[in-house]
């Protein structure tokens, strides 16, 4: 039997499905999704092992025209990420044209020669039969692909479709990951995103782009409660006040839905501490970023 092993990444423009995908392929919620554009800020990696198979899925920022210096160092990831893996898959969503955003993207996967590509036509569920057709053409006359799927990942429809083609274009390697490794993420940074996702629901316009949280201390109690203390921070001060609500509502329920999932991973009772401070105009200031670890 041959095995295949080996990295793959998912690319696109914001919004585009990447991270819906990459939770319905490993069957786990490893990267958090937000009906707003540009929610995914880091390069998160999920290890899917099957039998003949391992898949590294690298899931990327969306790419886009940087506004800001935290723009700039996103499009960089998604650029080193793209260097760095065997098979690139460009995800495109089935409603909607393919535009200079894709024709960037595109022209950014020629600079790895070497590595393999497929385009995946995302959530298919939303657009007719003849709006995917169309889009299937716009994306034959883009580039030159190794192969091309539609997929739905809300429905879970052709994803077992598109494993079976990025397996047959990984090379022949032994296992690079332990059976049991979903993701390479620690267990404080998928905390840090988890309580992110709840603020993007509750956050609305340019708010959700000025969110950053930060696990400070975590503490597993005797009574196996773990105690968990985090910031939400904000750019600006008139932005605290909306996030923390009306006599503190917003907050409050951020907390509480934050928990909610932050349970569900852990498998046991938290208590979650969230203060909102203020990192003025961290998203241009190239020390803040370093602190945040970009
Ligand atoms: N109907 C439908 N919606 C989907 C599907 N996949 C993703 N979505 C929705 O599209 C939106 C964006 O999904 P994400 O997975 O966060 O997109 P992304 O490409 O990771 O976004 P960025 O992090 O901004 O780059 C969310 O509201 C998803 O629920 C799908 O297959 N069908």
């Amino acid at each position: 039997m041959t095995f295949r092993a080996g990295f793959l990444t998912f690319v696109g423009r914001p919004n585009a499905g990447k991270s819906t995908l990459t939770n319905a392929l490993l069957g786990e919620k490893i990267a958090i999704t937000s009906s707003k554009p540009q929610t995914t800020r880091r390069t998160i990696r999920g290890i899917l092992t099957r039998p003949d198979s391992q898949l590294i899925i690298v899931d990327t920022p969306g790419m886009h025209r940087p506004r800001t210096e935290l723009g700039k160092r996103l499009n960089a990831m998604v650029r080193e990420a793209i260097s760095d893996v065997q098979v690139v898959c460009m995800c495109i969503s089935a409603d909607e044209p393919i535009g200079p955003g894709d024709r960037f993207i595109s022209a950014e996967i020629d600079a790895n020669p070497r590595a393999r590509t497929v385009a995946v036509v995302t959530k298919t569920d939303k657009a007719s039969k003849s709006k995917t057709a169309e889009r299937l053409l716009e994306i034959e006359q883009l580039r030159d692909w190794d192969a091309v799927v539609p997929v739905s990942a809300l429905q879970g429809s052709q994803l077992e479709d598109l494993v079976d083609v990025i397996e047959s274009l990984m090379p022949e390697s032994p296992k690079l990951y332990p059976d049991d490794m979903i993701t390479e993420q620690v267990t404080g940074d998928r905390i840090a995103e988890l309580i992110r996702e709840a603020s993007l629901e509750e956050s609305w316009d340019e708010l959700p782009h000025s969110i950053i949280v930060t696990v400070d201390e975590m503490v597993d109690r005797e009574d196996g409660i773990t105690e968990i203390f985090a910031n939400l921070w904000v750019e600006r001060d008139s932005q605290k006040g909306i996030v923390i609500g009306q006599r503190g509502a917003r907050i409050r329920q951020i907390g509480a839905d934050a928990r909610r999932e932050i349970e569900a991973l852990l498998g046991h009772q938290v208590h979650l501490q969230l203060q909102v401070k203020v990192a003025k105009e961290w998203q241009g200031d190239a020390k803040q970023l370093g602190r945040f670890g970009f």
